[in-house]
């Protein structure tokens, strides 16, 4: 594994000394600031990139998942993150497998579908090793191909039909907080938090949080979140709006999921149109800031503040 990370930093140390510095848009510090990122990528360990591979052989075809647990009960689709030992981190092949789920589960005939964690974490947003699997192409590629997959996994969300609910489990970071603002419901255990470090990380808003954030909880507290990274316990994100109800962590699961199962006998046909009314004003205005989101993501994530985070938290000198 160390291999083939070698061989793509080799590749993209040719490309880079093949290219003046001119064209490359950079400045010398940043290109240096590259450069040691991609050495750190070579030098890690095999475990990032394994977890961010497809296995052959996984049979989307059958529904399975290698980061996800879907069941289908009781009316209710259940799509579950299941890398508890990575706090739940979206890996790249993870992203598709949600991408892949949500939209069966809009086909499939349950009437609602419910987004959870498994462990101690809801998920700790993106899998931060998601950037040490640089293509041929260079850290430009990289960034572009994110900022596709971050448009078209943040569209599925979007465009998602039925009511969809989080059950958010324990502390949730990154995008797996932004998106809920896309959600129609949130129920949150007393142990979960709200945290989106982006300034932290030398990155910026995604998942609509720079438009469904301000909306849902005034622009003040949408400023402290996004800019200011305020981590919220599960009581004050219900408080701006952003949870829907709070249970104590004892009887959370019993609690929420009794409730799902009386609501998931609703007629469906009701909830997906009431859904549509509530939302589809919106949707135009979400994806075009979708696109804007993503689009400014892409440069972020060749920032000199981005990569010397990465860095930091890949070589385990910081975390959140
Ligand atoms: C690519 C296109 C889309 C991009 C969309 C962009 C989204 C932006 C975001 O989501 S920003 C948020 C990114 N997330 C983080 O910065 C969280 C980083 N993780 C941490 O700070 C900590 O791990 C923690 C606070 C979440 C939990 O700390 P704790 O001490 O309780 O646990 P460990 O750190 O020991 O975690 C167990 C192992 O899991 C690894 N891990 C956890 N989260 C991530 C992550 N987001 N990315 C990669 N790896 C993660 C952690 O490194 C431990 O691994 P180890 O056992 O090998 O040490």
């Amino acid at each position: 594994m160390a291999g083939v990370a070698g061989r793509l930093a080799r590749r993209w140390c040719r490309s880079a000394v093949r290219r003046p510095l001119k064209d490359l848009a950079i400045c010398p510090n940043q290109e240096t600031a590259r450069q040691n990122y991609v050495d750190l990528v070579s030098s890690l360990t095999s475990s990032s990139e394994s977890s961010t591979q497809v296995k052959p052989g996984a049979d989307r075809g059958q529904q399975e998942y290698e980061n996800l647990v879907v069941t289908s009960e009781d009316g209710i689709t259940k799509i579950m993150f299941n890398r508890p030992t990575r706090k739940n981190a979206i890996s790249t092949q993870m992203y598709q497998e949600i991408m892949l789920a949500l939209k069966a589960a809009s086909k499939d005939d349950s009437t609602i579908t419910v987004v959870t964690g498994n462990g101690d974490y809801y998920c700790s947003g993106n899998d931060l090793a998601n950037f040490t699997d640089i293509p041929p192409g260079g850290v430009e590629e990289k960034a572009k191909q994110s900022a596709i997959m971050l448009r078209d996994f943040v569209g599925t969300f979007i465009d998602f039909p039925k009511p969809l609910v989080a059950v958010v489990n324990g502390p949730a970071v990154g995008i797996s907080v932004t998106i809920l603002g896309l959600f129609d419901a949130v129920y949150a255990s007393d142990r979960a938090t709200f945290h989106t470090p982006f300034s932290h990380l030398g990155l910026s808003p995604e998942g609509c949080a720079s438009y469904t954030f301000p909306k849902i909880m005034g622009p003040a507290k949408a400023t402290e979140m996004l800019i200011f990274g305020k981590k919220l316990t599960a009581g004050e994100a219900c408080a701006q709006g952003l949870v829907t109800e709070v249970f104590p962590d004892s009887t959370f699961q019993k609690e929420v999921w009794t409730r799902l199962k009386a609501y998931s006998k609703l007629p469906p046909n009701s909830m997906r149109i009431s859904k549509q009314v509530i939302r589809n004003m919106e949707k135009e205005k979400l994806h075009a800031v979708n696109a804007e989101e993503s689009s400014v993501l892409q440069e972020r994530w060749l920032s000199d503040e981005c990569i010397n985070a990465t860095m930091n938290f890949l070589s385990k000198k910081a975390k959140l």
